[in-house]
């Protein structure tokens, strides 16, 4: 079982939360070791409310030709479409390995109340997994990286939010 019991884990958990988190970690890692005897990456994930499983997901990059099938992504796309929203607000993920950038920032955008994480980016990285070399990267000057990123600005740039912005019935998200 994985020692989530830290100090700073227990600041933010209610009595007899680190028993919970620590039943859901197993599973998160569960799925991510059998994903690796079926052609999936080594990670799992899990999105529970209220003590209840909502849904699971695992890496399916290779298996599905697609680089953002990440545990953490996946899961969060079958939870959405299992309580038929684009918000998990109120929502845990719990993850075999701590999230990369990629999936923090899916994490942020579903709303997500709270990330829970056994592994870490030096686990990953020992795996041979990128998580940790991109949030380096993102600390660092973008004209420091290997792939380029360049803002050019036409003048009708800002013209899908006007469009956006003048639409009363938007959904905002
Ligand atoms: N946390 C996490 N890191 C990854 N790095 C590469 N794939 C994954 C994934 O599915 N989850």
């Amino acid at each position: 079982m994985n020692d989530i019991d830290t100090p700073d884990a227990a600041a933010h958990a209610a009595p007899g939360q680190a028993a919970l988190d620590a039943k859901w970690l197993a599973r998160a890692i569960d799925l991510a070791t059998l994903n690796v005897s079926q052609g999936g990456g080594p990670f799992g994930a899990v999105i529970v409310r209220d003590g209840e499983l909502i849904a699971e997901g695992q890496n399916r990059v290779t298996a599905n030709l697609d680089p953002t099938a990440h545990a953490e992504v996946t899961a969060i796309r079958a939870a959405c479409q299992a309580v038929g929203d684009f918000s998990l607000a109120g929502m845990t993920l719990y993850t075999s390995c701590e999230p990369c950038p990629l999936c923090l920032s899916a994490s942020l955008w579903a709303r997500l109340a709270r990330v829970v994480f056994a592994a870490d980016r030096d686990d990953a990285a020992r795996g041979g997994f990128d998580d940790r070399e991109f949030y380096e990267l993102f600390a660092r000057d973008r004209a420091t990286w290997g792939m380029a990123v360049e803002a050019v600005r036409p003048e009708n740039a800002p013209e899908p939010f006007d469009a956006w912005l003048a639409l009363e019935a938007r959904t905002d998200y």
